[in-house]
């Protein structure tokens, strides 16, 4: 590994390392001819409906110029399935209809992913940067003898990529020769695939034996009117400075004026002023909104590293030397309690 380059012109520019060949364990050789490669993406659904961030992963897939599968599985396979074949790009849609697949347990997917790749003979395997592709996917790659990576943000060719480290300071670029690339995606780097006219054909595909160590109980879904916050195209943030659970509400109120997402810093999520769900940064969620107001926020690095890339960043803040103002398109210097909620007004 070596620093190739460094920038410094702010804090949205990073360093750029340069990490040549991570193969550590296969050595079966590299993929040298663009007409042997083709894609598999792993597509998540809730609800019958296909999460955004795969559409994000599935255009990157077509980065790679073959030929795109996409493997839905669970008991809503079916209906999702008829949505994947819709997509651009999309090739062939692959259905594991079984309700054995339902909550994705990674013990359980990683094999259904294997034996699909196998049958595909797909050269790269992607999954969105989220917690289900961080759960199943290095769990895959240890399966098939490969060397994962972790949320790209850009594909330079077939076997290299960029990809954020140190919190988003530097950015490496690694070059694989696993033979089987094994990737998740930073969907927020990529834009979506559109829908088509015509239908791509659906497969069934049986489901591997496994024996899961592990049984789903249940799980507590935190139910709200606002839009998902990884997704949003606008996020309103609120920090330390709200003071409270009522000082909050501030944040919530110009949020739902705008109707946006409600995000947090990790300070006012430790002070338990909001819920954790709702950190951004680096220990919680990375958005890039059309706009990012941040709210009594200092623009800490971690802070930063989940919010950096949103198009239109506004600051309000009441100290004029906040790190925030370095990173805000548009900034706000004043005291938020007389800020917000005249603006939440006006709007
Ligand atoms: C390993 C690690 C991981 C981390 N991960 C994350 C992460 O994912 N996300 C994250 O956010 N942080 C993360 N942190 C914490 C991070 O370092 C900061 O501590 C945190 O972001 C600070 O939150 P804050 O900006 O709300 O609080 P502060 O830094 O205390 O800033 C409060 C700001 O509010 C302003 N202010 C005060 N009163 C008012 C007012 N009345 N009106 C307007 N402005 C006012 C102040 O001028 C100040 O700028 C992490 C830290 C570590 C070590």
């Amino acid at each position: 590994m070596f620093l190739s380059a460094t920038k410094s012109t702010g804090l949205r520019s990073f360093a750029r390392i340069t990490s040549q060949s991570i193969n550590f364990s296969s050595a079966l050789g590299r993929v040298n001819s663009r007409a042997l490669l083709s894609s598999l993406v792993y597509v998540e659904h809730k609800n019958k409906i296909i999460d955004p961030a795969s559409l994000n992963t599935l255009y990157a897939a077509t980065k790679f110029g073959g030929p795109v599968s996409a493997l839905v599985a669970g008991s809503d396979a079916q209906q999702v399935a008829a949505q994947v074949a819709q997509l651009e790009g999309v090739e062939k849609v692959i259905v594991a209809n079984n309700p054995v697949f339902d909550h994705e347990r990674a013990e359980i997917m990683a094999p259904l992913l294997a034996a699909v790749q196998k049958n595909t003979n797909a050269t790269h395997v992607l999954a969105s940067h989220s917690s289900v592709g961080k759960r199943i996917l290095p769990r895959f790659a240890a399966l098939i003898d490969s060397q994962q990576i972790s949320d790209i943000i850009e594909i330079q060719n077939e076997s290299t990529f960029v990809r954020p480290i140190y919190a988003g300071n530097a950015l490496e670029t690694v070059q694989s020769s696993d033979q089987i690339k094994v990737i998740t995606v930073r969907s927020t780097a990529f834009p979506q695939v559109a829908t088509k006219d015509s239908a791509s054909p659906i497969e069934d595909t049986s489901a591997p034996e496994v024996s899961a160590k592990s049984n789903w109980v249940g799980e507590e879904v935190i139910k709200g009117d606002r839009p998902d916050l990884a997704s949003a195209k606008i996020v309103v943030s609120g920090g330390r400075a709200v003071k409270s659970v009522e000082g909050f509400e501030i944040i919530q109120k110009l949020a739902d004026k705008l109707g946006g997402a409600v995000g947090a810093s990790r300070a006012a999520v430790d002070a338990g002023y909001c819920d954790n769900s709702l950190q951004v940064g680096q220990t919680g969620k990375i958005v890039a909104p059309n706009l990012y107001i941040a709210i009594g926020i200092s623009g800490a690095i971690q802070h930063l590293a989940g919010m950096k890339d949103s198009k239109v960043i506004v600051a309000i803040n009441k100290d004029a030397d906040s790190p925030i103002f370095q990173v805000a398109d548009y900034g706000l210097v004043g005291d938020l309690f007389t800020i917000v909620p005249e603006l939440t007004e006006k709007i």
